[in-house]
């Protein structure tokens, strides 16, 4: 199967409000596609309802063929847009307790990483800056080898030199047979990273594709192209 994620006529709604209207969205194998959109666009919707945290109210969603739901969990390594590691840990604790938890992990590509991110085991995790704390994260999340990587805003609040070992280390250690969702308001920053974009827009799909037939169609950059649509 080429698509790993396939969403067809997605509806999502909270009550009145519809987060998402009839989302059709495919990502396929080897792709790592921005999602972009502003506040109260859709984005975390559409993530909950792939993490299998939330169920559509119509449409269809599969990962790798399979409804969301116990079975694809283990298939979604997710980077949330918060610290989610507990106070007390150091950075080794951090990396024992993903091994422990996901079969998937991969301790010699999470010990390269931290190499790569000039991270030390010893550290404490409440001691490191909030780009180390990106760092280390990220770290954990590419570590698995997962059939989907979500990474919520993976450089919001790092600093210009953070940003770019961050965004190396998505690309150097990103797994072909794979696919890798992004969401960021920092489209400027991490549009090297984008292979495709969706554009979400009061919860639907206004724009599509692939970011360099995109880039030469429209002859502007994905950031140009994103303040047009969202100014
Ligand atoms: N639990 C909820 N109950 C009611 N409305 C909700 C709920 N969660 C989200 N919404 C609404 O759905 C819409 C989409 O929200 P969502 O959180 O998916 O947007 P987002 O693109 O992730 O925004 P942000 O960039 O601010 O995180 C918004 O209008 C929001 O107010």
């Amino acid at each position: 199967m080429n698509n790993i994620v396939e969403m067809k006529n997605l509806t999502k709604k909270y009550m009145k409000k519809t987060a998402l209207k009839d989302v059709n969205l495919n990502i396929e194998k080897g792709k790592i596609i921005g999602l972009l959109g502003p506040n109260g666009s859709g984005k975390t919707t559409m993530i909950k309802i792939l993490m299998g945290i939330l169920t559509q109210s119509t449409g269809e969603v599969s990962i790798a063929g399979k409804k969301p739901g116990t079975e694809t969990k283990s298939m979604v390594s997710y980077l949330p847009d918060r610290n989610f590691l507990y106070k007390w840990m150091k950075i080794k604790d951090s990396i024992d307790l993903f091994d422990d938890f996901y079969n998937d992990f991969d301790r010699e590509k999470a010990k390269k990483l931290l190499e790569f991110m000039e991270l030390e085991e010893d550290m404490k995790v409440t001691k490191l800056s909030k780009g180390m704390q990106e760092k280390l994260n990220l770290t954990l999340v590419l570590s698995r080898n997962a059939k989907l990587y979500i990474l919520d805003e993976p450089i919001a609040g790092v600093d210009p030199v953070a940003r770019e070992k961050i965004l190396d280390a998505i690309i150097n250690n990103y797994n072909e047979d794979s696919s890798m969702l992004i969401t960021t308001h920092l489209v400027h920053d991490l549009e090297r990273v984008f292979e495709e974009v969706a554009f979400l827009k009061n919860g639907e799909i206004v724009l599509n594709g692939n970011v360099e037939s995109l880039r030469n169609e429209r002859n502007m950059s994905v950031d140009e192209l994103y303040r047009e649509v969202f100014k």
